[in-house]
């Protein structure tokens, strides 16, 4: 039987929510993966030290007993953060970035940034201390096609945030387009996320047959040579790419609606989708680097020293999960997937 023992990954963008959803969903990604970095898009977000220090707590408190799990905090910028609490962030240890929400551009970003600019004095404090900034890096003007939003964030904001800072630290969070990885490769001291779902799909899924929610999350899916672009920057080797999952559950009564949240859930079977789309292309030797070296080595923390093994069987992706409200829906749900993490 084909098998592939890995350093124990971690997940380096992921959503846990709160509550009830928190408890739901945290065990999937505690059995995959060490460590997370913790998005702050909570409802209210989290925006400040203490915010992040109680979520903290409430997530150690949901870890399954006998469990190892480290979540790795993250503040969520808006347009009144001040330098102060970035150096109170740098100094608390458990946090470990600051996210941006451009306002309004995705789920619970209501709060987020109007103007990148109005916050230069807190990219300043962070490019003196260190701080990564992580970024949703997609414009929300809606003038601007659906599809060409993230491209237009990189050329408008993000390459002149780059000039005015060029040593603040950034990650691109879930990359989706060709342009995203030619900016990453040419600008120094960035790197980017990226998720399953971009590796394993284009828009096309969207419109399978009927419209499938389950497969909308932001930024959307884009054409295929966009897909192809960013399967071959995960596959590369290049440490600028890792991975984060992205997994944001939303209860199945929310995405199958008139109004449907944007999000998919994978920290159910990530490590299994992760390693569908580097065997599409022979880059299964790849996989550890992209899941497990890369992203501890950006973030300046040791690699895993546990590992984890995927075996090379078919199995049936659960069709749904138990969840507050109704229930969950994973990613590709009910159909069948050809690798199976190994129970440890
Ligand atoms: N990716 C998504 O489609 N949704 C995320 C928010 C985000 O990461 O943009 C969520 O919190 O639901
Ligand atoms: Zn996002
Ligand atoms: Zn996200």
């Amino acid at each position: 039987m084909q098998t592939l023992t890995l350093i124990q990954p971690d997940d380096w963008h992921l959503h846990l929510r709160d509550g009830a959803a928190l408890k739901a969903v945290l065990p999937h990604t505690v059995r995959q993966f060490s460590r997370a970095i913790v998005m702050p898009n909570l409802k209210p977000p989290v925006r400040s030290v203490e915010e992040a220090r109680a979520y903290r707590h409430r997530i150690l408190a949901a870890i399954p007993s006998g469990k190892q799990f480290e979540p790795l905090m993250t503040l969520y910028l808006t347009d009144n953060t001040s330098p102060a609490e970035i150096m109170a962030a740098q100094a608390s240890q458990f946090i470990k970035a600051v996210k941006y929400y451009p306002a309004g551009a995705t789920t619970h970003s209501d709060l987020g940034v109007t103007d990148l600019r109005r916050c230069d004095r807190v990219f300043e404090a962070m490019q003196a201390v260190d701080m990564p900034l992580l970024l949703h890096g997609e414009v929300t003007d809606p003038a601007v096609d659906v599809f060409e939003r993230e491209a237009v964030f990189i050329e408008k904001h993000l390459i002149p945030l780059k000039q005015r800072y060029p040593n603040l630290r950034v990650v691109l969070e879930h990359i989706t387009t060709s342009e995203a990885v030619q900016f990453v490769l040419a600008t120094d001291k960035t790197a980017a996320t990226i998720t399953p779902q971009h590796l394993l799909f284009n828009r096309n899924i969207l419109f399978k047959g009927g419209i499938r929610p389950h497969y909308y999350c932001l930024p959307i899916l884009k054409q295929e040579e966009h897909r192809q672009a960013i399967l071959q920057a995960a596959t590369s080797g290049n440490p600028k790419f890792f991975l984060g999952t992205d997994s944001a559950p939303h209860a199945r009564n929310r995405k199958e609606n008139s109004c449907g949240c944007a999000g998919c859930y994978t920290a159910l079977h990530a490590l299994e989708l992760y390693a569908e789309a580097f065997e599409s292309v022979q880059a299964l030797d790849k996989l550890e680097a992209f899941a497990s070296f890369y992203g501890p080595d950006f973030y300046r923390l040791p690699r895993n020293g546990t590992q984890i093994t995927l075996v090379k069987t078919t199995w049936n992706i659960p069709q749904e999960i138990p969840f507050p409200e109704s229930s969950l829906i994973p990613l590709r749900a009910g159909e069948a997937i050809t690798w199976k993490m190994m129970e440890n």
